[in-house]
């Protein structure tokens, strides 16, 4: 035999009264049917009993209201031929009488709130058994309780003796209302809150059925709020205490004292879904079978919550402290959802409900109120709207490092922890975050214990010239391939041109995104990009700087203490004063996010990645001797008696080589920067003008703006043309080089023969070579492509991909 009870959504209308007959009757067993009230209707019913009390309104408006459904329902399920009409009618008589009745006296007693609270259920579960054609059974009769009106407690001796009786040699289906019982004088009683769950497990135990199967409108307990997380699934199965622990902290699909006759009796609990049957749903027993028994198995969370702490050196060492501050909530009805409390008994937090605080306020400033006068106890900490989050499952007592990965992955995303609390069981590990955190926090959870095959990443990119432009391509090429192979979700989040941006927390279809980002709303502007970017506060967040600007690297510093990594193309930071540079660093690690800038160096070469692994393995550089302008020495092997100096920079440009303003690359900057960076990546404090630049274009080109300097370098061509023939002669070549050694570094033209390393590079090729205590004799080499759109936006990928951690 089975128990199979039906919610009020599951029963709110003659459609889903159709479905519950079809589920009912696929049964290949004896079944009882617990059902709840058409749904909405114990709270109209309540409704209308308070108005009639208090005389605020007319209860004719929901008494209607509830008829009308009653009698829509029965028109639809017995098409007009209304067996049952009469019983249902005479229950809405009763109900109206009794309304009338309050109205007269004004005054509602729990004792007759308990008479009217039941005949929704009364009512349904006599429509559910005439059309299912079952017999029908009242519960009233069967459930035996005190006078606790409201909340009555079940005499159980009773009650099993008659189930026990009513249920002797029953075969088929039979419907029994939930919620409804009555005292021993035969008064209607109600069994609170989540009273229907409860029914059916006392039935279940009583006839020590083979299951109970509890049908809602989810699939069962999902390992997190599904309107949060996208990607929260069905738990397949779980420990009764589990299943207790995630109802406590919000999972709002079992009410957890209903598990408790059938937790007793061992009888398994299935949660399915009315709407979706086919889903296995959740199995809820006493040991999980193997293969189910993972060590978190749900995160439960609970809004609306304030954390009031009482703290004070009076507090240390003496006792009763603790009694007395929850005999004192206890006094005023106030439940307490997580306690903690430090060895050191200086503090005490407790987590309550938001609208319970004046009253929990008041009952503990005047239960405290002498060791408040005397300062023994300071005031009472008042923190208000935050979060109760908790993780839970059985197994975490076998398992380790479980509170390690927790705590260090939500303090990476910038979450800060307010309060914590694990009792020994280690069942479950609870703490406090502000309520804004609360979507991140379980973003970051729900992936690192159960998505842990996937990681999803978060980018937000400022510049989409070549580089930037390039890097979306490449991102929108390999994306299935990522998800499919890596387990790597790359969203393109947030987007900005220096015109619009563009954020959308699902991500942007990168395909569609130029025309997206030209019909966007928002004008672009740095710190709006910056701001949308910590507001949105999403976890795994990586801002990428594919422009040239200064600007965008003055807020490096605001981006990583917000825990957003920061990927970048961009130069100007890390070749900015070395205090800066050295400030990026410390918060980036102080926050435990990544600041990458590989391509500031060769572009997708592993130029600085090289050099960080010789400097962290012990290794120590003594020199660097390196062609690092990709610009420079396409120039440098393109210029020829018909590609004058003046076309080859525009060639460049054109190339996508060049910087956005060519001038950084002929005046050398570019090329200093990047032996800045290698010497401070090296370990030496080193600044810009302690460089030497040597340039081979007058100072007067630079002086002037962009036009002026494209008027006037032709004039340049004629001198480069003349030496240019001079090296072909003497089978030389122009090099601009760079070179570090004993802390100092300098860079300029220099001219090698044939037996020289640089005088084979071709194209935009950069090469570097480092001599290190290791490798002496014969320098370690680095040659490749230094520049252009792919191989850059190619190295961008790769930092972006360490940022992930795949
Ligand atoms: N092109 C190359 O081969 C390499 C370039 N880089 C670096 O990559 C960065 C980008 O270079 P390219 O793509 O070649 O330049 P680009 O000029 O093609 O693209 C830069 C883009 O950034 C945009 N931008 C500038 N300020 C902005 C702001 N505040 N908000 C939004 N967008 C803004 C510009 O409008 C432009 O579209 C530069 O810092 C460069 O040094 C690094 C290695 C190699
Ligand atoms: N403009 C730079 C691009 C790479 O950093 C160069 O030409 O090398």
């Amino acid at each position: 035999m089975k128990v199979l009870k039906f919610g009020g959504t599951s029963v709110g209308s003659a459609t889903n009264i159709k479905k519950v007959k079809e589920i009912v009757l696929s049964q290949n067993d004896d079944v009882i049917v617990v059902v709840s009230a058409l749904g909405g209707i114990t709270d109209k019913i309540l409704t209308a009993a308070n108005n009639a009390a208090t005389g605020t309104s007319d209860f004719h408006t929901e008494l209607t209201e509830i008829r009308q459904r009653h009698h829509d329902t029965m028109h639809e399920l017995f098409n007009g031929n209304e067996p049952i009409r009469e019983v249902v009618e005479k229950l809405l008589d009763e109900l109206e009488q009794i309304l009338t009745g309050i109205t007269l006296v004004g005054e509602l007693t729990a004792k007759t709130l308990d008479r009217i609270a039941g005949i929704g259920e009364r009512m349904s579960s006599q429509i559910i058994a005439a059309f299912i054609g079952a017999e029908r059974k009242d519960s009233s009769l069967l459930i035996q309780t005190d006078s606790n009106f409201g909340k009555a407690s079940v005499d159980f001796q009773v009650t099993i003796k008659n189930i026990k009786e009513e249920f002797a040699g029953f075969r088929g289906i039979a419907v029994a209302p939930g919620f409804i019982s009555k005292n021993s004088k035969g008064e209607f009683t109600t069994l609170g809150r989540g009273g229907s769950d409860f029914t059916a497990a006392i039935i279940a135990a009583a006839l020590d059925v083979e299951v109970l199967e509890i049908w809602t409108d989810v699939n069962g307990f999902m390992t997190a709020d599904p309107r949060v997380i996208r990607k929260a699934y069905t738990i397949p199965e779980l420990t009764y205490s589990e299943a207790m622990e995630l109802s406590h902290f919000g999972a709002k699909v079992i009410y957890p004292p209903t598990i408790l006759p059938v937790y007793q009796k061992g009888i398994p609990i299935l949660i399915k879904n009315t709407f979706e049957p086919e889903n296995p749903g959740t199995r809820i027993v006493k040991d999980v079978r193997n293969g189910f028994d993972r060590p978190i198995k749900g995160i439960s969370s609970i809004s609306g919550i304030t954390l009031l702490t009482m703290q004070g050196i009076g507090m240390v060492g003496v006792t009763g402290i603790s009694m007395r501050l929850f005999t004192a909530l206890a006094r005023v009805n106030v439940n307490v959802i997580l306690i903690s409390q430090a060895s050191s008994e200086n503090s005490i937090s407790v987590a309550i409900e938001e609208k319970m605080l004046s009253k929990a306020e008041q009952a503990i400033c005047e239960e405290f109120e002498k060791e408040i006068a005397s300062g023994q106890v300071n005031k009472i900490d008042i923190e208000k709207e935050v979060s109760v989050v908790a993780i839970v499952g059985e197994n975490m007592k076998k398992t380790t490092g479980v509170a390690g990965k927790l705590f260090s992955t939500i303090g990476r995303n910038g979450v800060n922890i307010i309060a914590i609390a694990q009792g020994a069981s280690e069942l479950n590990i609870s703490w406090v975050v502000k309520n804004e955190d609360l979507r991140k926090t379980l973003n970051v959870v729900h992936e690192s214990f159960f998505l842990s095959e996937f990681v999803e990443l978060n980018i937000f990119l400022m510049g989409i010239g070549t580089v930037g432009g390039n890097l979306l391509q490449q991102l929108k090429q390999q994306q299935e391939k990522l998800l499919k192979e890596k387990h790597l979700r790359v969203k393109l989040t947030g987007v900005a041109n220096s015109k619009k941006m563009l954020f959308e927390r699902e991500g942007i279809d990168i395909s569609e995104f130029r025309d997206k980002l030209a019909q966007a709303e928002k004008t672009s502007s740095l710190q709006g990009f910056v701001d949308e970017m910590k507001d949105m506060n999403i976890y795994n967040s990586v801002f990428v700087d594919c422009t040239a600007s200064d600007n965008v690297a003055s807020v490096y510093k605001e981006i990583l203490n917000a825990n957003i990594a920061i990927v970048t193309a961009n130069k100007v930071a890390a070749s900015s004063d070395y205090e800066n540079y050295a400030e990026l660093k410390r918060i980036a690690k102080r926050k435990g996010v990544k600041f990458l800038f590989e391509t500031n160096v060769g572009a997708g070469l592993p130029i600085i990645n090289t050099l960080n692994d010789l400097v962290n393995s012990g290794d120590r550089i003594l020199k660097i001797e390196a062609v690092l302008s990709g610009t420079l020495n396409y120039i440098f092997n393109t210029i020829s008696e018909d590609i004058p100096l003046s076309k080859t920079i525009l060639m460049a440009k054109e190339e996508g080589y060049s910087e956005p303003d060519p001038r950084i690359d002929l005046s050398g900057v570019d090329v200093a920067r990047k032996i800045l960076i290698l010497a401070r990546e090296s370990g030496y404090r080193i600044e810009m003008e302690d460089i030497s630049i040597k340039r081979f274009v007058p100072d007067s080109l630079f002086n002037g703006t962009l036009d002026e300097f494209w008027e006037g370098v032709p004039g340049l061509d004629a001198a480069f043309e003349t030496e240019r023939k001079k090296l072909v002669a003497e089978n030389k070549k122009w090099r601009f080089v760079a070179r570090f050694e004993n802390g100092k570094a300098e860079a300029g033209l220099e001219v090698v023969d044939a037996s020289h390393p640089f005088y084979d590079l071709e194209g935009s090729n950069n090469l570097v070579m480092y001599t290190t205590e290791r490798y002496h004799e014969f320098p370690m080499l680095i040659k490749g492509y230094g520049a252009g759109a792919s191989v850059t936006a190619a190295g961008v990928f790769a930092d972006l991909i360490k940022v992930s951690n795949i």
